[in-house]
């Protein structure tokens, strides 16, 4: 296409994965165009949270095995068939992003599809690769992140994956060395080993997951090391090809590490797509990861003011890098686009997360640390409940399961909850709603029944745990 065609739209849309959910019936009578370069339906969809955790499903089948020979049930593991598991989960994800581009691309009168690469060039002004200058009353950045690869020679050789490439492997590897030590390493870490890869994971860090609360973090330091190899405070300096197969060198303050692998994943970050979306040039406020800043109501700002007509959300805009948090900053786009003189700001309170690793981890709220600096020792309770101390972590035999509670003394209210174990993110799901609703804790405790004995008991005894202070009138 020629650089003077100008296509006029009420809306345009940069990224089609949270994106996709901003053409309401609103726009029915309206022009609206969305541009993707990549695979229709962005990160989650695609290479992200749902193929990751319909891998991790069927691992955590292959793991229980080995558990359930503990507890007396002759399970084995005969191995697990890669091929085929790649296949239903592609299989599935492959025909809904193909879906979902027929009929954005196909069906829908009002919206034009563009799957190239575009640059803004001035506020209401965008420009595709191939030279179609794109003007839209109101342009929503929904352009999304990406992994970070740190810069050490070899790192283009192949057999080198980010997580983009990793989930389609021709073959489970034999030996898998796995860089990083955060929510991507960690959830592969543990598909890799429970099909029967032997997994080296290295952190440059002393210890996995380091962003959690610091028992969570230990606790699940260990229970890794306990599953597959793990090896910490090693920098990444340079990897080779030799005999056939990848080595990678470290530096360790005790001495270099050399580690032997047909397959290495990178998983130390990713960073939002602002540069490629040559932001720079218009002066937004960007944040110090590179995320654009928005305002209350998602407005992309410059100068601290809000820009007219540009909205941006999910991972190119936030910290969090979490589609739930994505999803709901596309519902305050969707409601602030229709109506612009009633818009409603978006709530970041109790923001949770989850690492579907093996064992599982998710928490909400403020780790021991952070509440403690945000309001002094003497008014943080804090409790830890092991699984192992309720009836039903006997019948599973649990020796590492945690509930770890931190309350606010004086108000009885939740400040953070953080839990390693079997079905994490359940468990947690009533304490962040414990959180939303400001919830009295031994109201939660003492108000409602806990079913006996589910595993529910242990978020139950953990809230009693905490010792707060009894009032009159409390439920008995
Ligand atoms: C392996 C993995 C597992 C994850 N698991 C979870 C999980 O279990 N739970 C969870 O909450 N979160 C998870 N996440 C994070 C989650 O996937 C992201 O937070 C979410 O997908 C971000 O959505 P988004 O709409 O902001 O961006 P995306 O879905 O990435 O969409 C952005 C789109 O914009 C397109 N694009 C970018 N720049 C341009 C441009 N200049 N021109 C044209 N198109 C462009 C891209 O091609 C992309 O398709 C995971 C992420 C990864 C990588
Ligand atoms: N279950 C989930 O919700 C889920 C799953 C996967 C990804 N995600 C999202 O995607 C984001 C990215 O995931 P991620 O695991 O890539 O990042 P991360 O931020 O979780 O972890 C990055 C890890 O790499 C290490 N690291 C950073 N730079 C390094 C370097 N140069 N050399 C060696 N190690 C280095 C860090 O110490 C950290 O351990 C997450 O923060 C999360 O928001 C969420």
């Amino acid at each position: 296409m020629a650089h003077y065609d100008v296509a006029q739209y009420d809306l345009a849309i940069i990224g089609s994965g949270s994106g996709n959910s901003l053409i309401t019936p609103f726009w029915d009578d309206k022009k609206v165009a969305i541009i993707d370069a990549g695979t229709f339906g962005g990160t989650c969809l695609n290479v992200g949270c749902i193929p990751t955790k319909m891998f991790a499903y069927p691992a955590q089948l292959a793991a229980s095995a080995a558990q359930a020979r503990e507890l007396g049930v002759n399970l084995v593991h005969e191995g697990s068939d890669w091929v085929a598991i790649r296949d239903r989960i592609f299989g599935r994800i492959d025909a809904i992003s193909e879906g979902g581009r027929h009929y954005r691309a196909d069906e829908l009168e009002n919206v034009d599809l563009y799957q190239e690469h575009v640059t803004i060039t001035a506020d209401h002004r965008l420009l595709t690769d191939s030279g179609t200058t794109i003007d839209a009353a109101k342009i929503v950045i929904a352009a999304g992140s990406r992994a970070v690869l740190p810069q050490v020679p070899g790192i283009e050789l192949p057999g080198i994956h980010t997580s983009d490439t990793i989930m389609r492997l021709e073959a489970l590897p034999e030996r898998l060395v796995v860089v990083g030590g955060g929510y991507v390493a960690s959830e592969f870490a543990a598909v890799f080993s429970s099909f029967g890869s032997k997994v080296t994971q290295v952190n440059r860090s002393g210890a996995l997951l380091r962003e959690q609360d610091a028992d969570i973090s230990a606790a699940f330091t260990d229970a890794a090391a306990g599953r597959w190899n793990v090896e910490l405070e090693a920098k990444l300096v340079r990897i080779e090809e030799h005999d056939g197969h990848l080595r990678l060198h470290f530096a360790r303050a005790e001495g270099e590490l050399v580690l032997d692998a047909d397959t290495v994943l990178v998983a130390v970050g990713r960073r939002p797509n602002t540069d490629t979306l040559g932001v720079a040039a218009l002066g937004l406020d960007l944040r110090p990861n590179g995320a654009l800043c928005v305002d209350g109501y998602q407005r992309v700002t410059r100068g601290g003011e809000p820009v007219e007509g540009m909205f941006a959300l999910g991972d190119v805009a936030n910290v969090d890098q979490l589609k739930h948090v994505a999803n709901r900053e596309a519902r305050v786009v969707v409601h602030n686009l229709e109506n612009p003189g009633a818009m409603r700001s978006m709530d970041r309170s109790a923001v949770p997360a989850a690492v579907f690793s093996n064992p599982q981890v998710a928490a909400v709220g403020l780790t021991e640390a952070q509440a403690v600096q945000a309001h002094g020792a003497n008014d943080v309770a804090t409790a830890i409940q092991p699984f192992g101390s309720t009836a039903y972590g006997w019948a599973m035999e649990d020796t590492e399961g945690i509930v770890k509670l931190v309350a606010h003394r004086g108000t009885r209210r939740l400040l953070g909850a953080h839990i390693m174990g079997h079905e994490a993110a359940l468990l947690v799901q009533p304490l962040i709603q414990a959180m939303v609703t400001d919830l009295d804790l031994v109201e939660m405790a003492r108000g409602q029944f806990w079913i006996h004995p589910a595993l529910s008991e242990v978020v139950e005894n953990a809230l009693l745990s905490l010792g707060l202070e009894s009032r009159p009138g409390d439920p008995l």
